[in-house]
């Protein structure tokens, strides 16, 4: 073949792909590989070979540019985090002002300092576009309230934070970490470090508490009033720490699943509650759930007004934000988990049930976090996933469709959704999990710690390669690894996959092409030897789908074993009537066991 000293793929504007080669022969070949595979558009007359060597390069420099761009993801989002501690502390109060009114013939106007503003606070709040904690700061703070000014303006009211989590976090609030738990603890335990006297130490608690008119500070020391207001605010400080100690004592605790979406009587009482929220309080959806109350502002001079003291010269100081320390533990809420080697072809099904697209390559390891994609079952029993071939780039759909024929239809990424109009009657979450392969509880391969993700599925689905050589023995072991990683764990398996079935047995679309194609007696014979050939290899596959049907029953108990084909889209209303049914019957147990009080929704 002729060397080929650059080559660049571009895409082009109308989706197809444009390939430039030129090599040191000036030689050069332009071919659109969008349209029909069959009958490329050359322009130049280049063999069909050297078109094809031409395809496997582009595939196969596609594959290696998918497997660099997840290698680059995998960097960037830094893996799969499913726990982790975050210090969370609220905004800090603005400082009230000391100010007095002037105007024109009036040299002593009243005291006019405004208070500060409330330091902002910080909100929790799941959202279905977050996967991972790996976002998640360690540290989180929320905005300072602004400063009181002269003319009674207050400050401005700090911004909140909200910290975007997954469905299926769990928040726990850890109330006996070494950090300083509060700010009093925070601030004795700076003085220790900066080892001050009692009186140093009194001078830099007061410093931190009040403000004093330019000059007046002595004054003011001295002053009955502003003694008084010391001792008042003393007084009110000690109430708030026992507040918050009290506060500590019911530590944060929320758990974002979606019990909601399927019980529609939790929804009701959900919207009973909103709708009937006392008017002023704000809305707790549209942030989420509080768990640091931002600071209170310090006071302005005019709060200190009394009948004795009509012009107060000290105001005092916001006040710290709250500070916790969180933990957040992510466990997937998905109804159906998938479970299998890496190349089993857990991603492809996914894309073919589901709207979402997940990359699909022919290396282990291409999927590194779990996901999870919705399927919504129609009433005659498919689904919006992917509707064709799910192939991975569009040279391959383009070669597929090529190859196969007219017998399958074309991807429909680019078709209107069939079911637009169509009454969906089920819906359930599914998740795409990492391979798991053997020895991952020594944490070998991705380890498995993704699957406490998924701990709490409903259901479980093993899915096998049906072509390859000993399906049994991948089933084998990924039970043993279920049951290494939590025992018991494997009995909410409730179905086999056995994927790539399509790659056992004759490809039926050449087939039905090589007929259409020949004409002649020889071509009828050697028709027939092939016919021959075919029925050899379908009984071949049947006996191996037996065997494994066999095998699980003794090995796993009475599992359901369905051949597929989640590239071609082969029985895939089967796998998928077979899910509603475990995912249904399971949710009916929980509401009702919910409703009894028996148990907690999703309990861990
Ligand atoms: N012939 C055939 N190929 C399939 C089928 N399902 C998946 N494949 C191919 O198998 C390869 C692996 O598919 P993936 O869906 O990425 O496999 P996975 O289990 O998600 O792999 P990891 O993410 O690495 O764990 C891809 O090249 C798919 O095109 C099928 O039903 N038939
Ligand atoms: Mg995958």
């Amino acid at each position: 073949m002729t060397q080929m000293g650059l080559i660049s793929v571009r895409k082009l504007a109308a989706g197809g792909l444009s390939l430039v080669c030129q090599g040191p022969s000036r030689f050069s070949i332009q071919k659109r590989c969008l349209g029909d595979a069959a009958q490329p558009n050359r322009t130049s007359d280049t063999s069909d070979t050297l078109e094809n060597t031409g395809i496997d390069r582009i595939l196969s420099e596609a594959a290696l540019r998918r497997k660099r761009r997840a290698e680059w993801k995998r960097k960037q989002e830094g893996g799969y985090l499913d726990h982790l501690i975050v210090n969370v502390r609220a905004g800090i109060g603005g400082d009230g002002c000391v100010a007095f009114h002037r105007e024109k013939f009036k040299p002593y106007g009243p005291p006019s300092g405004g208070n500060g503003g409330i330091g902002g606070s910080v909100y929790i709040s799941p959202s279905p576009h977050v996967t991972t904690l790996v976002k998640v700061p360690r540290r989180i703070t929320a905005g300072p309230g602004g400063n009181g000014t002269g003319t009674w303006q207050h400050g401005r009211v700090g911004s909140d934070t909200i910290i975007l989590v997954p469905y299926g976090t769990i928040v726990r609030e850890i109330v006996d970490s070494r950090r300083a738990q509060d700010a009093w603890e925070a601030e004795e335990e700076s003085y220790n470090d900066q080892g001050l006297s009692e009186e140093d130490r009194r001078k830099k608690m007061r410093e931190r508490r009040w403000i004093h008119y330019p000059e007046y500070e002595e004054d003011n020391l001295e002053r009955g009033e502003f003694q008084e207001a010391e001792a008042r605010f003393a007084n009110e400080e000690k109430q708030r720490r026992w507040a918050e100690m009290q506060r500590r004592k019911n530590p944060i605790f929320a758990e974002f699943d979606i019990l909601e979406d399927i019980d529609p009587e939790v929804t009701k009482r959900k919207e009973l509650e909103e709708l009937h929220r006392p008017l002023g309080l704000s809305r707790s959806k549209a942030k989420g759930v509080l768990v640091a109350a931002g600071g209170a502002g310090g006071h302005g001079n005019p709060h200190f007004l009394s009948s004795t003291n009509r012009a107060p010269k000290w105001a005092t100081r916001g006040h710290d934000g709250t500070r916790v320390t969180l933990e957040l533990e992510l466990k997937l809420v998905a109804d159906v988990g998938l479970v299998g080697f890496p190349n089993a072809g857990k991603s492809t099904l996914l894309n073919a049930l589901t709207k979402r697209r997940v990359t699909v390559a022919n290396y282990a390891f291409t999927t590194l976090n779990p996901q999870v994609g919705t399927v919504r079952v129609f009433k005659d029993g498919d689904c919006d996933g992917a509707n064709g071939i799910v192939e991975e780039t569009s040279v391959e759909r383009a070669r597929a469709r090529g190859l196969l024929g007219a017998g399958i239809e074309e991807n429909s990424r680019l078709q209107r959704s069939p079911h637009a109009n169509e009454e969906e009657i089920f819906r359930f979450t599914i998740a795409d999990n990492p391979g798991l392969i053997s020895q991952a509880s020594e944490n070998v391969g991705l380890g498995h710690a993704f699957l406490r993700s998924i701990e709490r599925a409903r259901a479980l689905v093993y899915i096998v390669d049906l072509s390859g050589e000993r399906p049994w023995d991948e089933l084998q072991i990924l039970h043993d690894e279920l049951e290494a990683y939590k025992p018991g764990l494997s009995s909410k398996c409730r179905l086999v996959i056995a994927n790539k079935a399509d790659l056992l047995g004759p490809p039926p679309a050449q087939r039905t092409l090589d007929k259409e194609h020949s004409s002649d007696d020889s071509a009828d014979e050697s028709n027939v030897d092939q016919d021959k050939l075919d029925e050899a290899k379908v009984e071949e596959a049947k006996q191996k789908l037996a065997h494994l049907r066999a095998w699980v029953q003794t090995h796993l108990g009475p599992l359901d074993v369905i051949p597929a084909s989640a590239k071609h889209r082969q029985n895939l209303r089967r796998i998928v009537k077979s899910l509603v049914g475990y995912v249904d019957e399971s949710r009916q147990q929980q509401i009702a066991a919910s409703r009894s009080g028996e148990l907690q929704p999703f309990s861990t």
